[in-house]
């Protein structure tokens, strides 16, 4: 895909709040209505970039990285859509909420037959030889340093990962660097 660095635009982590609480208020979008869209986005822009049949291993396998808020619904969504473009998404989701969002969309996903890993799956080289491309959708904009022990060893696994990781929002646990990407702009 062909982006213009140029045309990029970047968001700090308040401003990107902002525009998320004027999308609910203003424009009465609902989390739902953006969540898919996110998922959606993010699934389209890692199809064009990382063809299914150019992955390595060439099983299309992506292991999809949830973490506990929307940013991890997001991931749910993506990988929903990434199944559906001919991947085979396996989901890492150690800490779901009790809520009807993430709930239903557990279920979408166990629907369709997306597996739910019971732990992660093991150090970097266990994890390249399984998997040809990693969705990070642990944290987003909400995210605190730093990282919680919970997440800590995953997050350092896929800092060293040599395949793709795509990151949904923002890399997970760098929100220091105060930057993120504007997805649309890489899906025109
Ligand atoms: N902008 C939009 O239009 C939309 C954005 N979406 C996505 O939602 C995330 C932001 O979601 P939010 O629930 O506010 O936060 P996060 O997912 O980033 O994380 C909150 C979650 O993480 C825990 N946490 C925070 N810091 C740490 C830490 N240091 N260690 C461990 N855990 C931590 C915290 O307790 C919460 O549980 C945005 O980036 C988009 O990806 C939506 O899809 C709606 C539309």
């Amino acid at each position: 895909m062909a982006v213009n660095p140029g045309k990029l635009k970047y968001l700090g982590q308040e401003e990107a709040q902002k525009i998320d609480e004027e999308l609910f208020t203003e424009y009465a979008f609902s989390v739902d209505q953006l969540m898919e869209l996110a998922g959606y986005s993010c699934a389209v822009a890692i199809a064009k970039c990382y063809p299914p049949e150019k992955l390595t291993p060439s099983n299309g396998a992506v292991l999809v990285c949830c973490g506990p808020g929307n940013n991890g619904g997001d991931g749910l969504v993506c990988a929903r859509h990434l199944k559906l473009f001919g991947y085979n998404p396996s989901l890492f989701y150690p800490k779901k909420p009790n809520k009807p969002l993430f709930e239903n969309l557990t279920k979408q996903c166990l629907g369709m037959e997306l597996p739910f890993l019971s732990e992660f799956p093991g150090d970097q080289e266990t994890l390249q030889a399984s998997y040809g491309l990693v969705v990070d959708a642990l944290f987003g904009f909400s995210f605190s340093p730093s990282v919680r022990p919970a997440f800590a060893g995953v997050l350092d696994t896929l800092r060293r990962v040599t395949v793709p990781v795509c990151s949904v929002d923002v890399p997970s646990g760098t929100l220091k660097f105060h930057i993120m990407y504007v997805y649309h702009e890489t899906t025109h």
